[in-house]
C-alpha cells in the first residue's frame, strides 16, 4: 500500500486508501472510488468526435493501443528535446519509456511514460477540448450517414480512441512545472481533475489507467497484448515495456525481498511464495515472484539502419507509422545516407495517393519532414528542406553533425539544414528518374503529382530543365504519357515548335477544330488537360530549344507552307468574302482570313499573341478578383481572328453568295444572319463562350429558319395566357382549421419540429456555449426554453405552436 495516500477518493466522500498506482479500488472486486475533485465539462466537439469514434472504430478498438503508444513517445520526444538546452529537465526522473502493465483482478491496462508529463491546465486543455485546425470541418462531414472512415484516418483520433475499449479512464501526470495531477472520466460529458492525493509518484511523465469494458477482456491476454504492443511500438524511438509478473525458484535461505536487476531504474517487490522443503535447513528450493518488464522493440530506429537490412514490408510499416494512417501506402521511396558539409541519413516516401489538402495547405507550415538529430528528435515543422512543390513528399531526417543545441526556431537559418535541403532534393530527383523507368509506375505518379511538377516548373528556376524532363502529357500519338523528350524525337521534317493544345478534358481537345488539321497531315499535337498547363509552358518557352506553339494561336506555322497553295493565292481569291464577312463581324472580330488548319470544320476562332485562348479564358474568369483589374479587361477585350476552311462547302457557298454582286453586302441581310451564325457555332466549337448569352443566338437560327420557309421575317407569335383563378374562402378557411385540429391533437405536423426536438437541439446550442450559458444576443437559453414551453403548452395561446417555431 502507498504511504499517504488518502483522501480524494471514495465513493461516498470517506476517505479511502490508494494501494498502488495502478489501482481504482481500495480492495479487489470493490466497487470503483469516484475521484472527488473538480469537475470539467468536455468541449461539445470532444464529446462528439467521442461518439464518431466509437461508433465508427468500434470493429477496431486495438487502435487505442497505437494512439496512446505514440502519444507516450511524442511526450518522450519533447522532454529529450528540452534537455538539450537543459539538461535538468531529466533529473525529475532520468528514465525515457514507456511500460505497460496488466492487472487481470482489476481489469486495468496501464500505460506509463516518463516523457514531459501535463500540468493542471494541461490535463484541462489536452484531455478535454480539442485545439486541432479543421476539426469542426471534419465532424461535419463524419456525421452524416456514412462517416468516412478515410478521413477518420487522417484526422488522428488521439487520446480520446481509448474510450473504446475503456468505461473509466484514469490519467496521472507529473510535469516539471507543476504537482502530480488526476484526470479522471467514464466519457459521459464530463471530467475531473484533482492534486494526486498519492503525491509525487511518477517523478515526471504521465500514467493512464484503463479499466476495461465488459467486451474487452482480450487485452488482458498477455499474448495478444503483447503482439498489439509488438506492432505498435516497432518504430518508436524509445523502449517499449511490458512489464510481467514472474515466478522462479531459487536455491537459497528463504529470503523476504529479491531484487530483479534486469533493469536498474525499478523497484520491483520480490514476495516469497512458500518453501518446498520444510526439512532443508541450509539450502531451500523457493520459488519467489517478481516483475521484469520485457523489451518489445529491439529494432534500432529504421532509418539509422543499412538499407540491405531493411525488408520491403518493414518500410511499408514504418511508413504508416509516420504518416499515422493506418491503410497508408507509399509509391515508392529512397532510403539513403548523404555526406558532405552535413552526414545525415534519410529516408524519403512518395505517397501513392496526392493529399486531398495537398495546395490549401502549401502556404502553412508543412509537417513532412521530421528532423532528428543524432537520434533525437527535433522538429516536423519546418518548411525549409523541401521547396513547396515537393511538400508532399514525407521525409525522416537523422543528421549527425547538426549543431546540438538547434532549436526549433533556428532551424531554418541553419546553415547545415540548406545543405541538408539541396540533397534531399537532388535524391528526390534520382528517385523520380528511375521510377520513370517504370512506365505504368511513372504514369501513377503523373496523375497522382503531374500538377506538383508543373508548380515545380514555375517557381523553382534552379531545377527548371530537370523538371521539364520530368513532366509527361497525353498526346495524340498513342494513349500513354509522353516525355517531351520522346515529342521532339518524332518531330517532323521541317517541324520547328511543339504543337500543344489546352482543354478541360482530352476528349473534348480531340474533337476541337484547332487539331483536326495537325493530325490529318501527320503532325503529332500534346493534350493539355491541366488547368496550370498553359501558363506553365508559356513560363518554360521551350523545350531544349524548340518552342511551344499553342495550335489555337493565330501564328502557328507547321513547317509545310512551301507544299500548300500560299496564303498569298487564296486570300485573292476569297477577298470579296474576307471583306463581306469582315464587314458583317466588325465588332466581334479583329480580322478575317483565310485558314490552313483547318479540315472538316468551317471555321475556326483563333486568339491572337495578346489575346486568351479559350482555356485560358475560362480560367482566368473563374478569377473573380482579376476581373476589375483593368489589364484583365484588356486581355479579355482582345479580338479574335476568324479563319475560314477554303475547303469547306459552306464557305465556297458563302464566297459563291459575295462574289455575285459584290457591291449589294448592304442588302443581303441574309448573307449577314447566317455569317453571325456561323460566326455563334465557331465561338462555341472554339471552346469560347457565347458573349450575347444563348437569347441572341437562338433569336439568329429562328430568323434563318423563317427565311428558309418563307415566314414574314418580323411577324409575332399568337398566344392567349389564361389567368390563374383565386380560391374560394371557403377552402382556405377549411384548410385552416384542419391545421389547428392537428395542432391541438398534438399530432407531429410533416416537416415541422416537436416541442421534443426543439428542447433538445436548444439544450444542444446551451451546452456548446457554457460556461455562460447565454444564447444569441446575450439572452439565457434556459429563460427562452421555459418560455418556449410555457407557449406551446398554453391553451389562451392564440398564435398557433407554427408561429411560435417561426419567431424562435
Ligand atoms: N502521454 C502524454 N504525455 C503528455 N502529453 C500528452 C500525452 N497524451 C496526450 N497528451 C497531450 O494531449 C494532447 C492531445 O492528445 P491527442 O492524442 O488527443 O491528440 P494529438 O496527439 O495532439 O494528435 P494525434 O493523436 O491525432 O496525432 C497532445 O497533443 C498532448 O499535448
Amino acid at each position: 500500500e502507498a504511504p499517504g495516500a488518502q483522501a480524494a477518493f471514495g465513493s461516498s466522500g470517506e476517505s479511502v486508501v490508494v494501494p498502488d498506482s495502478f489501482a481504482f479500488t481500495g480492495e479487489a472486486g470493490s466497487e470503483l472510488p469516484i475521484l472527488q475533485g473538480e469537475k470539467f465539462q468536455f468541449q461539445t466537439e470532444v464529446s462528439r468526435l467521442m461518439n464518431i469514434v466509437i461508433n465508427s472504430l468500434y470493429k477496431t478498438p486495438e487502435i487505442f493501443l497505437r494512439e496512446l503508444i505514440s502519444n507516450g513517445s511524442d511526450a518522450l520526444d519533447k522532454i529529450r528535446f528540452q534537455s538539450l538546452t537543459d539538461p535538468a529537465a531529466l533529473e525529475s526522473n532520468p528514465s525515457l519509456n514507456v511500460t505497460i502493465a496488466v492487472h487481470k483482478e482489476q481489469r486495468t491496462i496501464t500505460i506509463t511514460d516518463s516523457g514531459i508529463g501535463m500540468t493542471k491546465e494541461d490535463l484541462q486543455k489536452n484531455l478535454g477540448t480539442i485545439a486541432k485546425s479543421g476539426t469542426s470541418e471534419f465532424l461535419e462531414t463524419m456525421s452524416g450517414d456514412k462517416a468516412d472512415m478515410d478521413l477518420i484516418g487522417k484526422f488522428g483520433v488521439g487520446f480520446y480512441s481509448v474510450f473504446l475499449v475503456a468505461d473509466k479512464v484514469r490519467v496521472r501526470s507529473k510535469n516539471n512545472n507543476d504537482d502530480q495531477y488526476v484526470w479522471e472520466s467514464t466519457a459521459v460529458n464530463d471530467f475531473t481533475i484533482a492534486k494526486d492525493p498519492a503525491g509525487n509518484t511518477l517523478g515526471r511523465g504521465t500514467q493512464i489507467v484503463i479499466h476495461l469494458k465488459e467486451d474487452q477482456d482480450q487485452y488482458l491476454n498477455d499474448s495478444h497484448l503483447q503482439e498489439l504492443v509488438t506492432k505498435y511500438s516497432e518504430f518508436i524511438n524509445f523502449p517499449i515495456y511490458i512489464r510481467r509478473t514472474k515466478t522462479k525458484t531459487v536455491e537459497s535461505k528463504p529470503v523476504e525481498t529479491s531484487k530483479d536487476t534486469s533493469k536498474d531504474d525499478e523497484d520491483d517487490e520480490a514476495v516469497v511464495e512458500e518453501a518446498k522443503d520444510e526439512d532443508v535447513k541450509k539450502s531451500t528450493p523457493v520459488t519467489v515472484t517478481y516483475e521484469e518488464d520485457d523489451l518489445m522493440n529491439t529494432n534500432k530506429p529504421i532509418w539509422i539502419r543499412d538499407p540491405k537490412t531493411v525488408s520491403e514490408t518493414e518500410y511499408d510499416e514504418f511508413y504508416r507509422v509516420l504518416t499515422r494512417e493506418p491503410d497508408a501506402k507509399s509509391m515508392a521511396y529512397s532510403h539513403f545516407k548523404a555526406e558532405g558539409d552535413v552526414d545525415f541519413k534519410a529516408i524519403m516516401y512518395i505517397p501513392s495517393k496526392v493529399p486531398k489538402d495537398l495546395f490549401q495547405r502549401a502556404d502553412s507550415v508543412q509537417h513532412n519532414v521530421k528532423l532528428y538529430v543524432k537520434r533525437v528528435f527535433i522538429t516536423d515543422g519546418s518548411s525549409e528542406f523541401l521547396p513547396r512543390w515537393l511538400s508532399f513528399l514525407r521525409v525522416v531526417i537523422d543528421a549527425e553533425d547538426a549543431p546540438l543545441n538547434v532549436s526549433r526556431e533556428t532551424v531554418q537559418s541553419s546553415k547545415s539544414i540548406k545543405s541538408i535541403a539541396k540533397h534531399l532534393v537532388k535524391k528526390m530527383f534520382d528517385l523520380l528518374k528511375s521510377l520513370s523507368q517504370d512506365e505504368e509506375k511513372y504514369a501513377d505518379f503523373i496523375k497522382e503529382f503531374g500538377t506538383s511538377l508543373k508548380l515545380g516548373a514555375l517557381e523553382d528556376k534552379s531545377n527548371v530543365k530537370k523538371i521539364s524532363r520530368l513532366l509527361r502529357y497525353h498526346s495524340s500519338d498513342s494513349d500513354k504519357y509522353t516525355s517531351l523528350e520522346a515529342y521532339v524525337s518524332r518531330m517532323k521534317k521541317g517541324q520547328k515548335d511543339i504543337f500543344y493544345f489546352t482543354g478541360s478534358n482530352v476528349d473534348e481537345i480531340k474533337q476541337s477544330p484547332f487539331v483536326e488539321s495537325l493530325l490529318a497531315r501527320g503532325y503529332e499535337v500534346l493534350y493539355m488537360d491541366d488547368p496550370v498547363d498553359e501558363i506553365v509552358l508559356s513560363h518554360l518557352n521551350n523545350f531544349e530549344g524548340k518552342s511551344f506553339q499553342n495550335v489555337a494561336k493565330s501564328d502557328l506555322k507547321l513547317g509545310d507552307e512551301d507544299e500548300v497553295q500560299t496564303e498569298k493565292e487564296l486570300e485573292t481569291k476569297f477577298l470579296p468574302l474576307l471583306d463581306w464577312m469582315h464587314a458583317t463581324l466588325l465588332n466581334e472580330v479583329e480580322k478575317v482570313r483565310v485558314s490552313n488548319r483547318l479540315t472538316t470544320s468551317p471555321a475556326a476562332l483563333v486568339a491572337t499573341d495578346f489575346g486568351w485562348t479559350a482555356n485560358m479564358e475560362r480560367l482566368m474568369e473563374g478569377q473573380a478578383k482579376q476581373n476589375k483589374d483593368p489589364m484583365h479587361q484588356f486581355i479579355k477585350n482582345q479580338k479574335k481572328i476568324f479563319e475560314i476552311n477554303p475547303g469547306h462547302p459552306l464557305i465556297l457557298g458563302l464566297l459563291e453568295r459575295a462574289s455575285r454582286d459584290p457591291k449589294g453586302f448592304e442588302e443581303d441581310k441574309h448573307f449577314q444572319e447566317m455569317t453571325k451564325v456561323l460566326y455563334d457555332i465557331t465561338l462555341v466549337r472554339s471552346g469560347y463562350t457565347l458573349k450575347d448569352g444563348v437569347k441572341a443566338f437562338a433569336t439568329r437560327v429562328e430568323n434563318m429558319l423563317r427565311v428558309n420557309l418563307d415566314v414574314d421575317p418580323t411577324a409575332e407569335a399568337i398566344y392567349e395566357a389564361p389567368q390563374a383563378e383565386l380560391r374560394d374562402q371557403e377552402e382556405i378557411e377549411a384548410e385552416i382549421e384542419k391545421r389547428e385540429d392537428i395542432l391541438e391533437a398534438d399530432e407531429p405536423v410533416p416537416g415541422m419540429m416537436s416541442a421534443e426536438e426543439l428542447n433538445k437541439m436548444l439544450k444542444e446550442y446551451t451546452d456548446s456555449t457554457n460556461p455562460s450559458k447565454a444564447g444569441p444576443d446575450g439572452a439565457n437559453v434556459d429563460e427562452i426554453v421555459a418560455q418556449v414551453e410555457k407557449e406551446l403548452d398554453s391553451e389562451e395561446a392564440d398564435q398557433t405552436k407554427e408561429t411560435v417555431h417561426d419567431e424562435l
